[in-house]
C-alpha cells in the first residue's frame, strides 16, 4: 500500500484517483472565470496552467494572478504548473525563468504542489524541494512524451528517478501509436506502484486510444486524473461528469 497524502482533505493515493482540471486562461479576467467555474464543480484539485497566461513571462503578474486564484479556490488543491513547449506546453522559456518563477511560488506558499519537469538540473530540482518543504508544499516531478511511448523499462526507470529525487508525487504522460502502447503504461505503472513506489503517483497514456488509462488509476495505480471541463489540457481527457461517474463505478467493483 503507498502511502497517501492529503491536502485539504483530499486524500491522493487512496479510493478512486482525484479529479484534477487545468485552468488555462490567458488573461486575469478569464482566469477568474475559470476559478470561480472550478470551484462550484466536482473538481477534487485544479492545475493553473501557467504557460497559457500571456504575461506569465512578469513575475509580478503572476504573483497577483495567483493571489485572486487562490482567494477564490479556497479550499481546493491548488497545483502551480509552467508546462516548457518542449514537453507540450504553450511556451519556452530560459531555464534560468523557469526556475526563477518556480522559485517565486514556492516562496510565496500560495499553492498545495508545485509541477516541476523532471529533465532539469538535479541541483535546481532539489533546490524548489526545499523551498517546497519549508512552506508544507508538495512537489510534483514530471515528464511528458507527447510523441511516443517509452518502453516499459524506461518508463518505470524515469518513475524511479522523480522519487529518488524527492518528488512527493512521480509523474509521467506518454503518446500512445499502439494499443500495446497504453498497455505498455499501464503495466509500468502497476509494476511501479507495487513493486517501487513509496508515494502516490500519476500516469497516463494520452489520446483516444489512452483514455482507458485515465479511468483505471485506481486498478493500476495512478492516483489523479485530468479531466476537462469545456476545453482539455491534453489530448483524451474525459468530461468530468462522466469521468467521476466511472470512477466511482469502477471503485464500487473493486
Ligand atoms: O501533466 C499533465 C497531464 C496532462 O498532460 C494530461 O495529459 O492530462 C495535462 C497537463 O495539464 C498536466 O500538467
Amino acid at each position: 500500500m503507498n502511502k497517501t497524502i492529503e491536502i485539504k482533505g483530499v486524500m491522493i493515493g487512496e479510493g478512486a484517483p482525484k479529479i484534477c482540471v487545468s485552468m488555462i486562461g490567458r488573461t486575469l479576467q478569464e482566469l477568474r472565470d475559470e476559478a470561480t467555474e472550478l470551484q462550484n464543480l466536482d473538481v477534487d484539485i485544479v492545475e493553473w496552467r501557467v504557460d497559457f497566461f500571456a504575461n506569465v513571462e512578469n513575475l509580478d503578474c503572476v504573483n497577483e494572478a495567483l493571489q485572486e486564484i487562490r482567494k477564490i479556490l479556497h479550499n481546493k488543491p491548488l497545483v502551480f504548473t509552467f508546462r516548457s513547449a518542449k514537453e507540450g506546453g504553450e511556451k519556452e522559456v530560459s531555464s534560468a525563468f523557469y526556475f526563477e518563477l518556480k522559485k517565486m511560488v514556492a516562496e510565496s506558499g500560495l499553492v498545495d504542489l508545485i509541477d516541476v519537469e523532471l529533465f532539469n538540473e538535479e541541483q535546481e530540482i532539489r533546490e524548489i524541494i526545499e523551498l517546497a518543504q519549508e512552506k508544507k508544499m508538495y512537489v510534483i516531478l514530471s515528464n511528458h512524451d507527447f510523441e511516443k511511448t517509452p518502453a516499459k523499462e524506461e518508463i518505470v526507470s524515469r518513475l524511479k528517478r522523480a522519487q529518488k529525487l524527492g518528488a512527493d508525487i512521480p509523474k509521467i504522460a506518454v503518446m500512445p501509436q499502439t494499443t500495446s502502447d497504453v498497455l505498455t503504461l499501464l503495466d509500468a505503472t502497476l509494476t511501479m506502484s507495487e513493486q517501487f513506489a513509496d508515494r502516490p503517483i500519476i500516469t497516463m497514456s494520452m489520446a483516444g486510444k489512452g483514455v482507458i488509462s485515465r479511468l483505471a488509476g485506481e486498478v493500476f495505480g495512478s492516483s489523479v486524473t485530468f479531466g476537462a471541463v469545456k476545453k482539455a489540457s491534453a489530448p483524451g481527457q474525459v468530461e468530468i461528469a462522466k469521468l467521476r461517474q466511472t470512477l466511482t463505478l469502477l471503485n464500487q467493483s473493486l
